[in-house]
This record gives C-alpha cells, sequence and structure tokens, in this order.
C-alpha cells in the first residue's frame, strides 16, 4: 500500500492510558505505550511506525507495546468536542468523563467508528481522547473533520420511506430507535414519509419528490418496499431521459440516486445479499459511510407492454404460488412463508410452458461456480465492462435488425415444470443463507435460470432441502440451471385477456383450468409469477436484465477476515 503522508501525530490519554495516536489519509490509529515509557506530552509531533496497516478492516491487537488500533478513515462517522464540563459541544448530548481524566486532561475529543461484529454486522464504537490543551483537541477535531468532508460519496440529504406494515410492523420504531440516531450522529438530514398505502412510495418518486434535493433514498420495510423504490426510481429517470418502458428492447437509463435499505420486512433478501445480514444498524452504517453496490434490474414486458421490475427473484409455479396463498394470511407475519410453503409443497402442482432463453456465452462464470459474489467482485466489474463496451441484445434499439436475427443464440426448453426461477442475484435469506442461486451475482448483466422439472415430491423436498445445506441444488437430474440474459415464458395454453382481466381480479379460473383432464385431479393450467414478492398475474411473459441499472448504499458481502484463522493453521 503506498504510503501516505501523517497528518498529526499526539500522544493522548484514553482510559487512563497513554496511546501514540496518528492520522494520516487513510487511517485514524492508536497504539498503547508500554507503561514504562509512558511521558506526558502536550501534543509533540514525533515520527513511530504504525504497526497494522489493513486497508478495509480496523485491527486490535495485543503486542509487546501494548494494545494497537487502526480505523480507517473512510469508516469514521463522526468527530465531537467534548467541553470541560463534560458536555458535548456539538449536540449536547451528556458524557460521563472519567475523573481522573478531567481534573488531569480537561480537554477530549470523541471519535465514532465502523466496528465489525459477528456475521457481517457493523456497530458504532466511540472512543475518547483526552488532550492537556484545548488548541491540541481542536486541531485533531478539525482535521478529522476536514478528512471527512474530503469523503464526497458521503450522503448529505436523504429521502426516508418508512412502511409501517412490513414485516412484524416495526418499522417506525427500528427507524427511530436505530437509524434516526445514527443519522443524526453523522450530519445526515432526512425528510421523512411514512407511506399510508400501497404504492405511496412509488407514486410519489415518480412524480412528485424534488429529487434533486436528495444524496440518495432510504426505504424502511421489506423486499417488496425495496421494489416500489426501484420502481419510482427507474420510471422516473426513464421519464426524465424519454425512455419508453413498454418496449424490451430500449436500453434504459441508470438511476444517478442511491438507494438504501433499512430491512423491516418479512424476506429482505436484497438486504441479506447486498450487506450480508439483515440488520438496520449495519444498513445504516452502509449508507453513511456512502458505500455504493451497482445492481441487475429485470425488466417483464407481456406483449410490448411493461409490468414490473425485479431484481432478485422471478418464480413461476412453486414461489409463485407460496407468494399467491401467503398474501391471504398477512396476519401471520413472516411466519406465512413457511406455512403457505408446507402448503404448497403438499399440493405439488406443475405447469406446462416453454422456456426460451438467450444464453449469456460472453461472459466470466457460471451458475455451478464455487466462487461468490463479494465486495468488489471482480466477475461483476469485468461482464458489467463489457456490457457497456460491446451493447449486447439487449441494448440494441436499431429498428433494421430483427428479432429473428438473433433468433440463432436462443435455446428452447418445452416441459412440465414445478418450478422455474430466475434468480438475478443469489437471494439468500435467513431461510437460506446461499440463497437460490448461490454463485449468482450482484451486477453482471445475467440473471440465472432455474428450472425443476416434475418430481417426485420427496425429490423435490430433497431439492428444497438443499437450499438450506452444503450439497448443491443443481446437481439433481430434474434441475437444470442456465445462466441468461433474457427469456420467455408461454404457457401451454395461452390465457385470453379476459382470463387475465378475471385473474387480476382475484378470481381463478377453475373451470378453466383443466382442459385435458376433466376429472380435475391434476394441476392448473397457470400460476402466477413471483417477481421480488409481488404477484404478478400474467403467465406469459418477456424477461431482460438490464446491467447496474441502481445502486444501493451497500458494497456486497465482506469476506470474512482470515487473519485470526492463520494464528490456528489447523482452521484452514
Ligand atoms: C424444507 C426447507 C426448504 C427451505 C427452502 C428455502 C428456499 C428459500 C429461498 C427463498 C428465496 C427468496 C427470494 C426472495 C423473495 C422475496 O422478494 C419475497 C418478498 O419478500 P418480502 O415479503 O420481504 O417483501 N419473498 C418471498 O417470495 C418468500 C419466499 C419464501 C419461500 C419460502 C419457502 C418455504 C418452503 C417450505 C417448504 C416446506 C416443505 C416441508 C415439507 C415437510
Ligand atoms: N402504508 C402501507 N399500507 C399498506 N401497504 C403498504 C404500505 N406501504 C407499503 N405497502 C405495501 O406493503 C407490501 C409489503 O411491504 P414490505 O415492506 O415488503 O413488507 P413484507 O416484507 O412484510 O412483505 C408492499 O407491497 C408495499 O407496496
Ligand atoms: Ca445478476
Amino acid at each position: 500500500m503506498e504510503k501516505q503522508p501523517r497528518l498529526l501525530a499526539s500522544q493522548l490519554l484514553l482510559k487512563n492510558s497513554f496511546f501514540e495516536v496518528s492520522l494520516n489519509g487513510v487511517l485514524l490509529t492508536w497504539k498503547e505505550i508500554p507503561t514504562k515509557k509512558k511521558r506526558v506530552s502536550g501534543g509533540i509531533h514525533y515520527p513511530f511506525k504504525v504497526g497494522f496497516c489493513f486497508p478495509k478492516f480496523h485491527r486490535r491487537g495485543k503486542g509487546e507495546s501494548g494494545t494497537s488500533h487502526s480505523v480507517s478513515v473512510s469508516e469514521i462517522l463522526a468527530v465531537r468536542e467534548l467541553d470541560v464540563d463534560s458536555k458535548t459541544k456539538d449536540d449536547g448530548r451528556w458524557q460521563k468523563m472519567p475523573q481522573k481524566s478531567t481534573e488531569a486532561y480537561p480537554y477530549a475529543f470523541t471519535v465514532s467508528y465502523v466496528e465489525r461484529a459477528w456475521q457481517h454486522r457493523w456497530r458504532c464504537s466511540d472512543v475518547t481522547f483526552h488532550c492537556l490543551e484545548g488548541a491540541l483537541c481542536q486541531q485533531w477535531v478539525q482535521t478529522i473533520r476536514g478528512q471527512l468532508a474530503a469523503l464526497t460519496s458521503r450522503p448529505k440529504h436523504l429521502l426516508v420511506y418508512i412502511n409501517p406494515y412490513g414485516g412484524k410492523q416495526q418499522g417506525k420504531c427500528i427507524y427511530e430507535q436505530k437509524v434516526a440516531p445514527l443519522f443524526t450522529c453523522a450530519s445526515i438530514s432526512t425528510d421523512v414519509i411514512v407511506t399510508e398505502h400501497a404504492n405511496h412510495a412509488r407514486d410519489h418518486l415518480r412524480t412528485e419528490a424534488e429529487l434533486k434535493q436528495y444524496d440518495g433514498v432510504v426505504c424502511v420495510g421489506g423486499d417488496g418496499m425495496f421494489s416500489e423504490i426501484v420502481h419510482g426510481l427507474v420510471s422516473r429517470t426513464q421519464r426524465d431521459n424519454g425512455v419508453d418502458q413498454n418496449s424490451p428492447e430500449e436500453k434504459l437509463v441508470p438511476c444517478t440516486l442511491r438507494i438504501g435499505i433499512i430491512p423491516a420486512g418479512s424476506t429482505d433478501c436484497i438486504c441479506y445479499a447486498t450487506v450480508g445480514i439483515n440488520d438496520p444498524v449495519t444498513s445504516a452504517l452502509h449508507i453513511i459511510v456512502g458505500d455504493a453496490q451497482p445492481m441487475d434490474v429485470c425488466s417483464v414486458h407481456h406483449n410490448n407492454t411493461f409490468l414490473r421490475y425485479s431484481v432478485s427473484l422471478l418464480g413461476y409455479g412453486f414461489y409463485g404460488d407460496v407468494l399467491a396463498d401467503s398474501e391471504r394470511k398477512r396476519w401471520m407475519g413472516p411466519a406465512r412463508y413457511d406455512f403457505s410453503g408446507f402448503k404448497t409443497f403438499l399440493t405439488h402442482h406443475y405447469y406446462e410452458g416453454t422456456v426460451s432463453f438467450l444464453p449469456a456465452t460472453d461472459i466470466l462464470g457460471t451458475p455451478r461456480d464455487k466462487t461468490r459474489c463479494r465486495a468488489g467482485c471482480f466477475i461483476c466489474q469485468h461482464n458489467g465492462q463489457l456490457y457497456s463496451e460491446d451493447a449486447p441484445e439487449i441494448c440494441k434499439t436499431d429498428p433494421d435488425v430483427s428479432d429473428s436475427e438473433y433468433e440463432g443464440g436462443w435455446r428452447v426448453i418445452r416441459g412440465k415444470f414445478l418450478a422455474i426461477n430466475a434468480a438475478s442475484m443469489s437471494c439468500a435469506c435467513p431461510r437460506s443463507p446461499k440463497g437460490l442461486s448461490p454463485a449468482a451475482h450482484l451486477a453482471d448483466g445475467t440473471t440465472d435460470l432455474i428450472l425443476v422439472r416434475k418430481c417426485s415430491r420427496f425429490n423435490f423436498l430433497r431439492h428444497l432441502l438443499r437450499h438450506t445445506s452444503k450439497y448443491d441444488q443443481f446437481d439433481m437430474t430434474f434441475v437444470e440451471v442456465h445462466r441468461v440474459r433474457r427469456f420467455h415464458f408461454t404457457p401451454r395454453h395461452c390465457q385470453s385477456d379476459s382470463e387475465l382481466d378475471l385473474r387480476e381480479n382475484g378470481k381463478r379460473l377453475f373451470s378453466q383450468i383443466c382442459r385435458d383432464h376433466p376429472a380435475c385431479s391434476c394441476s392448473p393450467a397457470y400460476s402466477s409469477w413471483n417477481c421480488d414478492g409481488e404477484i404478478l398475474p400474467h403467465a406469459a411473459i418477456e424477461v431482460g436484465v438490464h446491467c447496474q441499472l441502481i445502486k444501493l448504499f451497500a458494497r456486497g458481502i465482506e469476506e470474512q477476515p482470515v487473519f485470526e484463522d492463520l494464528a490456528n493453521p489447523c482452521a484452514i
């Protein structure tokens, strides 16, 4: 790593021990001075070696010379000066000062920073340094503030939407108690809207919100609430740029505003797969430090009419039926998915139809890879660049090139399917920490199309159970998986528009269901699509992936630090 010039270095008091504290452009480091070397310093600038220098994680160690900590400046949330009378100057919060240091070292400042906890959780930690002189204290505060002000990717003003009815209906409480205090600490101002009905956030974003004044949009809720924000922002961006969403071939314009998710829903799979955990404090901290994670978005069309966008799961058959059943049991909260999942598993319906898809052949990675999409993913960077340079099929808008010219690359599969799933990302969630497609990538411009053919209940159960274990859910004769850029699905019996209208009104056409089998002991003709947790009544759809259309306040799942394992060779 390039050596950074030291900006400040002093001996300061921390909890009655002296520390060598230094700041360069990248790290704030404090290292305990061994007892016999301790001496009072009013701010002598002197050279010493910083023992730890890891770029991403702050380290804590205890060597011969005492404990040592390093915090990346990019993960400092705030710095505030403490008053002599032990009251913070900035926000009026009272803090208890140790008696000894208030007497001898009356000036102090507190640095709030990100600390990594268990299983990808982040927490806010405080460290308070005491100084002999006010001027030195001021110098530290000003210098750290200067460093923070130079971090241009951090949001200053956010628009927040809270779904008070998502998940266990705790959205408002989670935001007020866990998130708002952190935003205040980091000097982020917010405009908060508590939604009053479904699609309130989507419509507000699409038509009314004055987006220019914000650095990002935050939703407090589940995947459905996130989906509302995506629809609002993507539609608004296309409208502002004169792009017609109804044309499946059109290249969409990426959204500039980043989206933050404070998880307060039932599945929270988008949060889980982009941050590594569904934890409100962790998500708030990723927003504060100004992380950015690009994400693919699928557009779903039917007969040249735009239906919806999807970022996680598009599922027909099993997941469509689970969702349709679970919507009638919202009162059960998140447990509705387990109940409806069990019920749908027992009904064991299969659906006939034709899937045609355009395999992504020019990219790095396959759905059977052992590597995973992680923070700074090389495959996403590589394939994202390829997409913008080569302008793949979905970007082609040349009216002279007819669809049939692409047909060469398309594959067609007819069959009876228990499930047809398109996972644009892993869909990892607490129910399945590796997800529906463990090797899928967040931002590679593709979706993993998983076809589960008709099989016995026992085999389907084996397939489902493998989502929760280390065994490969694709390594089964009745399952296939393809990494694709586009796909179409047509059910065996095509629906008329009047059938669709009835389905949209919630009336299922059981009279039409078993045309070929009047005894009606078999599967219905149609399922519906589960589009990120929203029901799509159309069975016939056309889907295309738009590479990196949106950005989240996230960085992808961080690899767990390995330095602890290295100390124990048996653990490797
Ligand atoms: C036997 C255990 C099998 C466990 C299999 C778990 C696979 C889970 C993969 C989940 C992928 C989820 C993708 C995300 C979808 C969300 O967008 C979407 C909306 O989320 P929101 O409500 O937060 O807004 N969520 C969903 O559609 C929920 C899907 C949940 C499916 C749960 C399925 C449970 C299956 C249980 C089968 C039990 C069989 C037992 C037989 C003895
Ligand atoms: N104020 C509201 N009243 C009713 N429904 C709402 C409200 N705000 C948002 N919704 C809708 O609630 C649905 C579920 O929201 P979500 O936050 O995803 O929770 P969950 O994860 O429990 O499904 C979404 O379809 C969203 O459009
Ligand atoms: Ca993808």
